[in-house]
């Protein structure tokens, strides 16, 4: 460890044709706890997650810093950086849902180096207890233990985690952020989050995109405490949650 951050962003920028889809971003992952990216519909923080990995749309370009640890990521191919140790849990989750726990967790053992089953157990013990169901039939809340319980397995240092609530029951948004409470005290995370109750009671720090750049940055607490601020950057009040895209 440098002393530094553990993920240091800098002038982030992505583009897609001659279109920015955001700018100059700048954000800090510290080694411990979860720091919330926020924005309304469009924002931009599902392309500065993909940004961070070095992934651009088809025609765009990723350019800026991106630091793990020290260690100069940008330029480098997205598998390399993964490899590097940020693990990425896209929205969908990308599990298959015919498949049991054990072969979704199998799929996802790392190419290079030995799989970390005991950290996946330790963190998440009852993956193992439903090694042989379905992934299809597990509740919204343990899918998503599976997903990050995946990419735990590769040995991740930071986690990517997009919108990990979207789309679920209250009651199981609920059970999703006690599984990202307990992750996070293992690994730290940079999390995409529209239910304010969730970023309330996970994160420490918030960072708010606005039209493809940083808006705000600090306490999550301060953020939240002040409803007009979060009025206006996020277009809600602040027991509600942002909008979310009928899909
Ligand atoms: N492949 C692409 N090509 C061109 N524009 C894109 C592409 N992907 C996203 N965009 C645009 O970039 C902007 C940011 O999109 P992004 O998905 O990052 O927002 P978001 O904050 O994650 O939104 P949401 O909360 O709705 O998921 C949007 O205006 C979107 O239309």
């Amino acid at each position: 460890m440098t002393g530094g951050p553990l993920l240091a962003v800098r002038d982030l920028t992505v583009t897609a044709g001659a279109v920015s889809l955001v700018r100059d971003i700048a954000l800090d992952v510290p080694a411990k706890g979860v720091v919330a990216l926020l924005g309304r519909n469009g924002a931009g923080k599902t392309t500065t997650l993909r940004g961070i990995l070095g992934l651009a749309p088809r025609g765009g370009r990723v350019t800026g810093s991106v630091c793990l640890d020290g260690g100069e990521q940008a330029g480098r191919l997205t598998h390399q950086i993964v490899r590097s140790g940020i693990g990425y849990v896209a929205e969908n989750r990308g599990l298959f849902g015919a498949l049991t726990v054990a072969e979704n967790l199998r799929l996802a053992e790392p190419r290079h180096g030995e799989p970390d089953y005991d950290r996946v157990f330790a963190v998440f013990p009852e993956l193992k207890d439903r090694a042989r169901q379905r992934a299809g039939t597990m509740s919204g809340g343990q899918q998503q233990m599976l997903a990050l319980g995946r990419v735990l397995l590769g040995r991740a240092r930071l986690l990517l985690v997009d919108e990990p609530t979207k789309g679920l029951a209250p009651k199981i948004v609920t059970e999703v952020a006690e599984v990202l409470a307990h992750l996070a005290e293992a690994v730290p995370i940079l999390l995409v989050e529209q239910k304010l109750a969730a970023v309330r009671r996970l994160a420490r720090t918030a960072v708010v995109l606005t039209d493809g750049h940083v808006a705000f940055t600090g306490a999550a607490r301060t953020l939240m405490e002040d409803p007009e601020l979060v009025r206006s950057l996020l277009g809600v009040g602040s027991a509600g949650h942002t909008r979310e895209v009928a899909s």
